[in-house]
């Protein structure tokens, strides 16, 4: 029988897959841009995509919420699962599924709109409070997880815009996590932040990882190394390997992936 020290270790080392990725394939019109993709995506933890530019990252990424619906030439086919349901299910509602799965961009993207309603307008739109009190706590609880409240608080109906990159940055990450999503996808969310916003920016993420399953794109391997548990490498639209982020920088099996990190091929 297990002691109650045993069950702690069990508890710490056991995984959850949260996204589940088959034989997943993206075409923009001629272009082949994801060759047959198979990844299984865990809980709480962050997953870095890296590669060369125009490997394919952010085209999977984009899979993983649907942003790939608003591109007009752009054909998805396979499976991704989240929580074992099919996203690309005819009766799932886009809308509803980017609530559940929220995304950072690389550039800021404030609305132009009060800090308040930026971080208020996802839980407005799906309903989740009946009254002023409730949304002044979904806001505030949305900006402590953004790790920006401090800074905010007392001037919660200024301009989101008016903020400083790294704080726009995070007021976005507090919008996204608002609307309570279980899966966060950033898009190379420090390339346009000073190394104080970007390590501000990673510390959240690494934060975040305790409660939310984290994809974050990104161009920057030193990054990749300091912020993920889970590495993936792209390259020429296919998924070259996958495994642990320090295997991955360390002993990497595929000789594509050695020539990536090591500075040949990018
Ligand atoms: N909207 C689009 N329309 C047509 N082709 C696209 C579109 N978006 C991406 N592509 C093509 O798909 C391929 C993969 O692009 P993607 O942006 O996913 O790569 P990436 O690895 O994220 O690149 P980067 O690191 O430069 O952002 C490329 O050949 C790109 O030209």
């Amino acid at each position: 029988m297990l002691d109650s020290n045993h069950m702690d270790v069990k508890m710490q080392t056991e995984t959850t897959t949260k996204i589940s990725a088959k034989d997943v394939q993206v075409h923009y019109g001629d272009t082949h841009a994801i060759k047959d993709v198979n990844v299984e995506i865990e809980d709480k933890a962050v997953t870095a995509f890296i590669g060369p530019s125009g490997c394919g990252k952010s085209t999977f990424l984009r899979c993983i919420n649907r942003m790939n619906d608003t591109i007009d030439i752009c054909r998805v086919s396979g499976d991704i699962l989240i929580d074992g349901e099919d996203i690309y299910d005819r009766r799932v509602d886009p809308v509803q599924l980017r609530a559940k799965v929220g995304m950072v961009f690389q550039k800021p993207n404030p609305f132009p709109k009060s800090i308040y309603d930026n971080v208020a307008y996802g839980p407005r739109i799906h309903g989740l409070s009946n009254s002023k009190a409730e949304m002044d706590e979904i806001v505030e609880r949305a900006l402590r997880r953004g790790a920006i409240w401090d800074e905010v608080k007392d001037r919660l109906d200024a301009p989101g815009t008016g903020l400083s990159g790294g704080q726009q940055q995070r007021l976005c990450i507090a919008r996204a996590v608002a609307t309570e999503p279980q899966v966060l996808l950033m898009d190379e969310p420090c390339s346009a932040l000073d190394p104080i916003a970007t390590a501000q920016v990673e510390e959240l993420i690494h934060d975040l990882s305790k409660n939310y399953c984290v994809v974050i794109v990104t161009h920057s391997m030193q990054q990749a190394a300091r912020v993920s548990q889970k590495t993936a490498f792209f390259h020429l639209g296919n998924l070259v390997e996958f495994g642990d982020t320090d295997k991955i920088f360390t002993n990497p099996e595929d000789p594509r992936t050695e020539s990536y990190i090591s500075g040949r091929i990018g």
